[in-house]
């Protein structure tokens, strides 16, 4: 069978396992690379490969043997050096193997955005040392935010509100950092009104926004999303204004989440995602192409009709709260049955839980996005997840 194009994507989580079903609409085929089998895009892919995507040596005999068309980043965990080498090689690397360099450390995309590009961001200062933080703190004042330079979903990340706390947040973040740099980001807290992600497309024809996506975070990791997000036109302009200028800085084409904190008209740029974003699966109902859509058309080349819009949607996040294998789910009807809007469900298929985990999530549409949100808050709520 002839396919339109052959999609190596590197991480096989639940945004990995839409962005599947949105590339095999288009036509594509797709081989899901995960550390664990079984992982959520494995199921539904056309191919898998399990490995460790830190292995360079790994990840280079995975290209070699699928000689893919696109090599997609699903996370950030990945020996980046290697997808340099093999963009140089000629594979096409999405959307740059500089952006999947960059947004992996935290340093790095912040020297860029703050530094190079001149982007409005809190206060911060890198820290190797117990005493390096101390001095980050005070320059950055308190509260501050921790967090190591390479993590994710909030991991190893503490708000600290006096410097009786430092020490705490300097083991957790060590206890915590993904990779081998022993450094750490520490940064202002900044008391914002709302956050928002602002969905950015980068075409070969240019630069696409959707209507910016609100959401709320616990321990550093989504919990709700909404979108449209209500935002004055001058706060939506800053934030355009300031994606625009980091997206055409990575380059490449495809789509990237880039965060946002707002208070008042005043936007401060926190950091980016090369890639679908979390609370953009709200995006699956709310936009008539979401954002795994939208993703594998400016990968493709196909075009993408602008304007992008959203019905109030909101999504839910159903998480697990303690170690299990094999979980099963119940209370689909009764999530289903709330009332007051649309609602629909996505169960990731995660073959293992522990505390924290996302395992699914519910979406619903209707009249305004405080119903949307209570909604879908409702229907997460009644999931059950059966730890056996
Ligand atoms: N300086 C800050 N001031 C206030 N809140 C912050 C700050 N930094 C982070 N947060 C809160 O923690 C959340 C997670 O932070 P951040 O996005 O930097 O972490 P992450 O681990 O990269 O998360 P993800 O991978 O899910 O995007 C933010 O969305 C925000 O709610
Ligand atoms: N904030 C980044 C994010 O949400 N990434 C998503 O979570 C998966 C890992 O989940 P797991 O830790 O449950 O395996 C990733 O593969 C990706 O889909
Ligand atoms: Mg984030």
């Amino acid at each position: 069978m002839a396919f339109t194009a052959t999609i190596l994507l590197l991480g096989a989580g639940e945004l990995g396992r839409e962005f599947v079903i949105s590339a095999k609409r288009l036509g594509a085929r797709v081989v899901a690379c995960d550390a664990y089998d079984d992982a959520p895009a494995m199921q539904v892919a056309d191919g898998r490969e399990v490995f460790s995507m830190l292995d360079g040596a790994a990840l280079r005999a995975a290209v070699e043997k699928h000689r893919p068309d696109f090599i997609v980043p699903e996370i950030e965990a990945i020996r980046t050096e290697m997808l340099v080498e093999l963009e140089r090689e000629g594979f096409n690397v999405v959307p740059s193997a500089r952006a999947t360099q960059l947004t992996m450390n935290r340093d790095r995309i912040r020297d860029l955005a703050a530094g190079e590009l001149g982007l409005a961001t809190s206060r911060y200062r890198y820290a190797e040392t117990l005493e390096e933080v101390r001095a980050g703190a005070e320059h950055t004042g308190f509260p501050c935010v921790i967090k190591p330079v390479m993590s994710s979903s909030g991991k190893g990340q503490s708000k600290v509100r006096d410097a009786a706390g430092l020490e705490a947040a300097w083991d957790h973040a060590v206890a915590n950092m993904r990779g081998d740099r022993r450094r750490v980001i520490v940064e202002q807290f900044v008391d914002f009104d709302y956050e928002i992600t602002l969905l950015t497309v980068r075409t070969k024809d240019g630069v696409l926004f959707c209507p910016p996506i609100g959401h709320r975070q616990e321990r550093g990791d989504y919990q709700e999303s909404w979108q449209p997000a209500a935002m004055s036109p001058a706060a939506i302009a800053a934030a355009q204004d300031m994606a625009r200028k980091v997206v055409d800085d990575l380059g490449g084409q495809g789509l990237f989440g880039v965060e946002f904190f707002v208070c008042g008209d005043e936007v401060i740029f926190s950091e980016l995602s090369p890639r679908p974003h979390d609370t953009g699966m709200v995006t699956l109902v709310s936009q008539n192409l979401s954002e795994f859509d939208l993703h594998a058309r400016a990968i493709m080349g196909l075009p993408i009709p602008a304007p992008i819009r959203a019905r109030p949607s909101a999504s839910a996040v159903i998480l697990a709260d303690r170690e299990s294998a094999a979980p099963a789910y119940s209370g689909l009807a009764e999530a289903l049955a709330v009332e007051g809007g649309t609602v629909d469900l996505r169960l990731f298929g995660k073959p293992t839980t522990r505390p924290w985990r996302r395992m699914g999530v519910a979406l619903a549409s209707a009249g305004d996005t405080d119903t949307a949100r209570r909604i879908a808050g409702e229907a997460a709520g009644r999931v059950r997840i059966e730890y056996g």
